[in-house]
């Protein structure tokens, strides 16, 4: 959706699927896991399998009055660095030692599964998605990949990367292994004993038709040409039969042949810990062709439905149930999985809102001059509760005159890019690129189903001057970097004596500083924010709150 623009720092739109973002357990965010300062990002707050679609119906979208604008939620690469069981990391985790079992990634699969579903439905056609984990076990990798696969039909297919990243030491995809369950190693499916068939899913073996009925997904590649051929140059082919973690010691009943994926999985990655002294991941890439449609939608079994313990993959299975028989395009299949998502949320919610209520009945008791205002508040219920809505930040006054204080140029447009999260007298207001732009307007058309943790730079934060600052807004740090380039007011340019001088006094006497233009010239500027730039050399300009009384 974000295409290439001239727009500073403007990347393509990224989704990074299940990052730990330390805001709550679940988190969904585009972009990077640490807080980046760019226009570019937003950051989100779902369970990554129930992102919402963010699409127009048919009507609203005719009526929508600007076509230039997307209609739908898409990305142009989306990264699923899903929840797994971690043995990857078995070098630095020491605890997993004690706990780990050849059994702990069955309870991942059927979720990592979903995750990425997610993933492809929201890729845009031509996009890219990267599924990761850092565990070696093939349930969590190869079956997981092998059933989007086998899900998506020809709409997707796996990438041969061997020639992408040299340095990267790498090693195949495993095209079959045995799934252990409570200390027994099965083959197949069929091998599972009945009381154990809805926990351990047919799509946990290679050689699974799927978890949902069979489909003719196989002919979108040739398996035989493929299957022979050497994965990479730095993978040694001797090191395959080394590398299927699960052999246990048991002996196959049944042929391998018979028993392997029939998907080419060997253009999977897994990396190991001892090729380069590191951790262990699995990496695939996934290249979507085609949006998912009607023929790949397959019927889900009901083995499957009665899986899972905790709620939410409950409803899944109920969303799952629903849509068995239906013919299904991505945007069905998003939008029911959002409709239980946001039902799901709104329910917590309302828990949380009666909570709140009756604590703030209470205050209003024993506060009864600040009660209308705290009702008040109250009254202001936003769809997702306990996170404040994002607005477009309009008012023009003030507006120009920030445009005005600091001298900001035109081709800097401020119109449609600032919003802010406060109902009344923003304190911070926040610059987004126009690809966010496009992005809340559609979430604001389909009825705020983003639920929005954080976005775009703090570029301005309301001050209180004593001074009478003729600006209520100072500059933020964060956006200083973007902004910078077009500000021609508010700029003074110190030696490094003078900018020590700067740091090192709370009070500031302009006859002290070692330059005495640049003495004058901070002198005879107005009161309020001012960026100083460290001269000789250094091109990092640092912003200096110069409000303080200067004498
Ligand atoms: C492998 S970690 C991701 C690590 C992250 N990419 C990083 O570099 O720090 C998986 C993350 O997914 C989160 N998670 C678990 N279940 C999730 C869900 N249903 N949706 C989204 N995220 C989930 C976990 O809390 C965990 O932080």
């Amino acid at each position: 959706m974000i295409h290439q623009s001239k727009e500073p720092g403007l990347l393509p739109t990224a989704l990074v699927i299940a990052n730990d973002l330390k805001v709550q357990r679940c988190d969904v965010l585009i972009h990077n896991t640490k807080r980046m300062c760019t226009a570019n990002l937003i950051v989100t707050n779902h369970e990554a399998q129930s992102f919402p679609s963010c699409s127009l119906a048919k009507d609203d979208s005719e009526a929508y009055k600007d076509h230039c604008k997307p209609q739908r939620l898409e990305f142009d690469r989306v990264l699923c660095d899903v929840p797994c069981s971690g043995d990857g990391t078995l070098r630095k985790s020491h605890d997993l030692w004690r706990k780990w079992s050849s059994s702990m990634g069955n309870e991942f699969h059927l979720l990592q599964v979903n995750i990425a579903m997610r993933g492809i439905a929201l890729l845009k056609v031509g996009g890219r998605m990267v599924y990761s984990t850092c565990s070696m076990n093939p349930v969590e990798n190869e079956a997981v990949v092998a059933e989007l696969l086998r899900r998506s039909g020809s709409s997707v297919e796996l990438l041969d990367v061997s020639t992408e990243l040299r340095e990267l030491v790498r090693r195949p995809g495993l095209g079959t292994w045995k799934v252990n369950d409570r200390g027994s190693w099965f083959q197949t499916h069929e091998d599972v004993p009945d009381s154990r068939k809805n926990v351990i899913l047919p799509s946990m073996f290679p050689s699974s038709t799927s978890i949902h009925e069979s489909h003719k997904v196989y002919n979108s590649f040739d398996v035989n040409s493929e299957y022979n051929v050497p994965f990479s140059r730095n993978f040694n082919i001797e090191d395959t039969n080394n590398v299927n973690c699960d052999t246990g010691g048991i002996s196959s009943s049944n042929s391998a042949q018979s028993l392997d994926s029939k998907f080419p999985l060997h253009r999977c990655m897994r990396i190991v810990p001892h090729d380069q002294d590191g951790g262990a991941f699995f990496i695939a890439v996934i290249h979507k062709l085609s949006p998912l449609n009607e023929n790949q939608v397959i019927k889900v079994r009901k083995t499957e439905n009665l899986l899972s313990k905790n709620r939410t993959v409950k409803l899944q299975e109920q969303c799952q149930h629903r849509i068995v028989s239906e013919v299904l395009d991505d945007n069905k299949l998003l939008d029911e999985q959002t409709k239980l998502s946001v039902a799901n949320q709104t329910s917590k919610d309302d828990n949380l809102t009666e909570v709140k209520m009756a604590s703030d009945v209470e205050y209003s008791q024993t506060e009864s001059g600040d009660r209308s205002r705290r009702m008040d508040k109250l009254d202001y219920q936003h769809k997702w509760k306990g996170i404040d809505p994002v607005l477009f930040f309009k008012d023009e006054a003030v507006i120009k005159n920030i445009v005005s204080f600091f001298g900001i140029e035109e081709s800097f447009s401020l119109e449609g890019h600032l919003v802010t999260r406060s109902t009344d007298n923003a304190r911070r207001i926040y610059y987004v690129s126009k690809a966010v732009q496009d992005i809340l307007e559609l979430n604001i058309q389909v009825g705020e189903q983003i639920k929005i943790a954080s976005l775009g730079v703090k570029m301005f934060e309301r001050h209180r001057s004593k001074d009478g600052c003729s600006c209520a807004y100072r500059l933020s740090y964060e956006g200083l970097s973007l902004l910078f380039p077009y500000m021609r007011k508010r700029i003074l340019h110190a030696s490094p004596v003078d900018f020590q001088h700067l740091l090192q006094y709370r009070t500031i006497n302009f006859a002290r500083f070692a330059d005495a233009r640049f003495g004058e010239e901070a002198a005879s500027m107005m009161p309020g924010c001012c960026v100083v730039v460290l001269r000789e050399g250094n091109i990092m300009p640092y912003a200096v709150d110069l409000k303080e009384p200067m004498t």
